[in-house]
């Protein structure tokens, strides 16, 4: 195992995890160990690592799968289980599966007996890539994404990319939207790169290689900001449309996945960025034609602009009542904090509604 990012990082590509989970929990001063995993995950992901942490079952909690579970009775279930097994300051708690866990898992770990530590073990892209790292934590609240959480950093972050093997393609394609994300507001040339990379027949040993690149940009947003006063913004493009859109879909259960969300998200934050910041348009329609050929399209019409509008009111990164949304000025070039009038978040709508 070695840190795949600066000494100071805590996230580790290991390679041979059991081995590497063993270190962890034989080097860290705890002194119970439990575990959370959702149900697909434990299925496929917990046997490549029961040796090393062989736990009982009144030290695992298992939620069921998909974002909707995200909540607050999920959380009261990994309370539960950490109150009634015995939990203490001194305990771990290790959270094996996607995005989903690693946010719940961690909170729940951020707040139990104000705080105990954890480690999370990403089994999907987009965990592997984004959601692991970083420390955003939470769950999702009365239709709002990541309503309710804390920041607070995982003690290691394991990534063990064979977990891939067994993901769906959907899944897989999802996690994508983040490493395009990270291309965007990094550099052209990732940009480039990533366009030429067909998701949807990965060639496996090079996504390890990619998935590598899209840690080390998160983590430096993640190092120069780490509360998200400003710069690690940038990590948000896409998601105030995106989020608008997710919270949308679940609420009308036609739920989309997260970085589906995003990548529609995109589309309509780089055409703001090409009203405000002169984004140029004919870089605007490769990239919107480009994330429709791999996401599809997300349907919905006028009538649906003023909820999609209050939904994002209610983003993280406003202030004083103003909408910011994070832009682009060229591809790599980031704006935060940039405001739009209502009627230019209609436009974007509008142009979105206009490109399938
Ligand atoms: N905290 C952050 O910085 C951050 C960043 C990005 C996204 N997120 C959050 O992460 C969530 C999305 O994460 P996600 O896309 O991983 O979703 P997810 O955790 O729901 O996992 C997607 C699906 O894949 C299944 N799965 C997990 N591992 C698998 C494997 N190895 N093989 C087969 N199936 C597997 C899960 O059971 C689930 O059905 C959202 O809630 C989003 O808000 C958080
Ligand atoms: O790490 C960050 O910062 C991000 O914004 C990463 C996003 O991909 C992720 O979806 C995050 O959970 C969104 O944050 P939120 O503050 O908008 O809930
Ligand atoms: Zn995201």
């Amino acid at each position: 195992m070695y840190p795949l990012l600066s000494k100071e990082s805590n996230v580790f590509i290991v390679e041979d995890l059991k081995k590497d989970i063993e270190y962890f929990i034989n080097n860290f001063q705890h002194d119970k160990v439990f575990l959370l995993s959702d149900e697909t995950a434990y299925e496929l992901c917990y046997p490549k690592i029961k040796d090393a942490i062989g736990l009982s079952a009144d030290r695992t909690v298992i939620i069921p799968s998909g974002d909707h579970n995200k909540g607050i009775e999920s959380l009261s279930k990994v309370w539960h289980l950490l109150s009634h097994g015995g939990a203490d300051r001194k305990s771990l708690l290790i959270t094996l599966g996607g995005g989903m866990p690693c946010d719940l898992g961690g909170f729940a770990a951020s707040t139990f007996k104000r705080g105990i530590q954890f480690i999370n073990i990403p089994t999907t892209l987009l965990a592997q890539v984004d959601a692991s790292i970083g420390g955003k934590t939470g769950i999702n609240f009365e239709g709002f994404k990541n309503e309710v959480g804390v920041f607070n950093q995982a003690t290691a972050v394991l990534i063990e990319t064979s977990f891939l093997d067994t993901l769906d393609g959907e899944n897989i394609i999802s996690g994508f939207a983040e490493m395009l994300k990270h291309a965007f507001i990094y550099s052209a040339d990732k940009w480039e790169q990533l366009k030429n990379y067909d998701i949807k027949s990965p060639d496996y040993k090079l996504l390890k290689e990619l998935v590598a690149d899209s840690i080390r940009i998160k983590d430096h947003f993640v190092q120069n900001d780490p509360l998200e006063n400003h710069i690690r913004k940038a990590l948000n493009f896409g998601h105030t449309f995106g989020h608008a859109f997710e919270s949308l879909a679940m609420h009308e259960n036609r739920p989309v996945l997260h970085g589906y969300a995003v990548a529609f998200g995109m589309i309509c934050e780089l055409y703001l960025s090409h009203i405000r910041l002169g984004f140029p348009m004919p870089l605007v329609m490769e990239i919107a034609n480009h994330l429709e050929a791999i996401f599809g399209h997300f349907e919905f019409d006028k009538a649906h602009f003023e909820e999609l509008y209050q939904l994002m009111t209610h983003d993280k990164k406003n202030e004083s009542n103003q909408i910011n949304f994070t832009l682009l000025e060229a591809i790599g070039k980031i704006q935060i904090n940039c405001q739009a009038t209502k009627d230019e978040v209609f436009d974007a709508l509008h142009f979105y509604t206009n490109i399938s």
